[in-house]
């Protein structure tokens, strides 16, 4: 406990609060609350296992199969893979042997890992989250601290539920408010990386805030946190606020009756004091921000749908311009073009960035009453088995379907496109993931990155659009 009355950033008090012991190196062993695994960490357990040892703290282990479940059915056995199958079937043995809960592919509950913590009330604030995968920034929209961790960081947290960390530097970026109309979470985390560069945050662990910020829902706080990892901070978090227990109460692992009223008051001082210094600040209008796409292969290459595509003889340097002439020729772009002129073959609503409810309701919107041209091939994939259902109940489905998508099972599907599920060579596809890296969505593929309605919008034009035009007219 540290009672030390110097003013504190909400970083600093879940960091205090975790500390077991600090070594002369100044690494600090963490406790750990949560720790999310999926389908890539049998590689953790095959350590363990090999030195004879078990996880720690099963209960506070949440498992489920994400990054190689097919989307087109749900039945283990029947994937033709077999590589596939067996991280898939890795993850049930190993969760079933320590008694860890797993949401498997036979639950409505599955999902991606970063989906289903939130939903299932699993990421609290104040916490300490791990997980082996880079989006586990994600978390930080509850007010926890969550990073993702490499493979021997897994071992070491299932075998002791703490983590050796060095301490990162804090970030502030103040989003100024309010947000225009059309403009989303995605459209907020696109501009800011392509402010401060994919290198901006290196080393950071960032809070964000500001009007547009605490503005935004939770399925927003939890896209713009998602993509924080894209900006190299090393987790995002955004202060517990009402919109946060609002979120978490009544969800199934939430805390009830005292235990809640006892989580609340904890949670309430968890944000920033006033006058909490941060290492660096960063502030951006969020009037001024526009509904962004990316144009090149990273994702600080994003631009209000409204421009060209750049020039790389506009680069501040060779270095950059390098690059741009690289990522244009894998784009198969010319500077100049109207970004609104660019056509796609795919369409891409989903990942652990935009496969939530309120995603799935922003592109039904835009979707309801239009027609996705012969030429596209567009799908939805739910974030996890209950967002699914959620929108079913909603009659999405049946607007997807009456419009020519395709409406897939949970998973993270042609994100990565581990499962198999990936575009064609050359094929471009508005994407809805956060990472439009050369060969993300499969060899030669090419990826927009852009937000759930704006990828709607692309689904019924055949082109980047801006999603404004079609909103306007009702
Ligand atoms: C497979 C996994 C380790 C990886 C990550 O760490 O993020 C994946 O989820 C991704 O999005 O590229
Ligand atoms: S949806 Fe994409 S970004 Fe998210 S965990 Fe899966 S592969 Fe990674």
């Amino acid at each position: 406990m540290n009672d030390s009355a110097a003013p504190r950033t909400l970083f600093e008090k879940i960091w205090d609060r975790h500390r077991i012991i600090e070594r002369e190196d100044e690494q600090v062993l963490l406790f750990v609350d949560r720790h999310f695994i999926h389908d890539g960490t049998a590689p953790a357990f095959a350590t363990l296992h090999g030195r004879g040892m078990a996880p720690k703290a099963p209960e506070r282990i949440f498992a489920t199969p994400d990054h190689y479940v097919p989307t087109s059915h749900r039945d283990v056995t029947a994937i033709a893979d077999p590589e596939r199958r067996g991280m898939v079937e890795a993850l049930m043995r190993d969760t079933s042997r320590h008694g860890i809960t797993m949401f498997g592919l036979d639950d409505r509950r599955q999902g991606i890992v970063h989906v289903i913590g939130p939903e299932e009330g699993l990421s609290q604030p104040g916490m300490v989250i791990v997980c082996a995968d880079s989006h586990t920034s994600t978390h930080g929209a509850l007010g926890a601290l969550a990073f993702g961790v490499g493979m021997t960081e897994t071992t070491h947290a299932l075998a002791h539920q703490s983590l050796w960390q060095r301490k990162a530097r804090s970030m502030r970026i103040t989003v100024d408010g309010p947000l225009g109309p059309g403009v989303v979470a995605k459209d907020v985390i696109l501009a800011i990386i392509a402010k401060i560069g994919t290198a901006g945050a290196t080393g950071h662990v960032v809070e964000y805030a500001g009007e547009a910020i605490t503005g935004l829902s939770m399925e927003g706080r939890l896209t713009l946190c998602n993509m924080s990892i894209e900006a190299g901070a090393r987790a995002g978090m955004v202060a517990p606020d009402e919109v946060t227990y609002a979120y978490l109460a009544g969800r199934p692992y939430s805390p009830k009756g005292a235990e809640w009223d006892a989580a609340l008051a904890k949670w309430k001082a968890l944000p920033s004091d006033p006058g909490a210094v941060f290492d660096t600040e960063v502030t951006l209008d969020g009037r001024a921000i526009e509904p962004m796409v990316t144009w090149g292969t990273s994702p600080e290459d994003a631009l209000p749908i409204g421009g060209v595509v750049p020039d790389p003889a506009d680069a501040a340097d060779a270095e950059r311009r390098g690059a741009m002439e690289r990522a244009l020729a894998y784009m198969g772009l010319e500077p100049g073009m109207r970004l609104a002129d660019i056509p796609v073959d795919r369409v891409f609503i989903g990942s652990c960035t935009n496969g939530r409810i309120e995603d799935l309701r922003a592109a039904a919107a835009v979707v309801a009453g239009r027609r996705v041209p012969e030429q596209v091939e567009a799908w939805v994939v739910p974030g996890s088995g209950l967002v699914k259902e959620q929108a079913e109940a909603e009659g999405l489905d049946q607007v997807f379907k009456a419009a020519g998508f395709q409406w897939r099972e949970a998973g993270c599907s042609m994100c990565l496109g581990t499962n198999g599920e990936i575009a064609r060579p050359q094929q471009r596809c508005a994407s809805t993931s956060n990472r439009n890296f050369v060969g993300r969505q499969g060899p030669g593929a090419r990826t927009h990155l852009m937000g759930p309605a704006m990828a709607a919008a692309a689904a019924v034009t055949g082109r980047l659009t801006d999603v404004r035009t079609l909103q306007a007219g009702g």
